[in-house]
């Protein structure tokens, strides 16, 4: 068994799309990113890639690489599933909390969950998301924090 913890965030800015866990929730505001910024999937995949000591996104998916403009992180998370299943583990729990003024997300909980639970190949209940606000410290920016749990099959 492994277990991992990551974290992101990014600024939020009018005119790009917010996306979180692989959602796209309606918002005026977006993350300013080299990819589609989607902090859940970002902490996630950092959450695997230390569970399993394989370094970070940022050296796999270098931010200076004109190639992963735009990239949607779905493909991230792809690749850092194949390298915890290289090490001979799966995925059995995750647990996340994101960090957003806002909009309010609880409304979104439910798609965010069942959308994770299919990247991930989960039951839903393995797929815990906690929301809070910044308490208007941190009106600008939205934040993800996870935890993985692995287990070799
Ligand atoms: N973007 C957000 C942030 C929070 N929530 C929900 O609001 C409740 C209270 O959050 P606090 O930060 O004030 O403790 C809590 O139930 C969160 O789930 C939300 O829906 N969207
Ligand atoms: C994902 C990458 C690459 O497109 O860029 P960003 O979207 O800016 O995201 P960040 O959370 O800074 O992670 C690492 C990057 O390499």
């Amino acid at each position: 068994m492994r277990i991992g913890f990551g974290e992101d965030a990014h600024r939020l800015e009018p005119g790009r799309a917010l996306w979180l866990g692989g959602v796209e929730i309606p918002s005026e505001r977006g993350a300013v990113a080299h990819s589609d910024g989607d902090v859940v999937l970002h902490a996630l995949c950092d959450a695997l890639l230390s569970a399993c000591a394989l370094g970070d996104i940022g050296a796999l998916f270098p931010d200076t690489d004109p190639r992963w403009k735009g990239l949607e992180s779905r493909v991230i998370l792809e690749a850092a599933l194949a390298r915890v299943a290289g090490m001979g583990y799966r995925v059995s729990q995750v647990s996340g909390v994101v960090t957003l003024d806002k909009p309010k997300l609880g409304p979104h909980r439910a798609a965010i969950q069942a959308r994770l639970a299919g990247l991930l190949s989960l039951p839903p209940d393995r797929v815990g998301l906690t929301f809070k606000t910044s308490e208007g410290l941190a009106p600008d920016h939205v934040q993800a924090r996870c935890v993985a749990l692995l287990e070799a099959p």
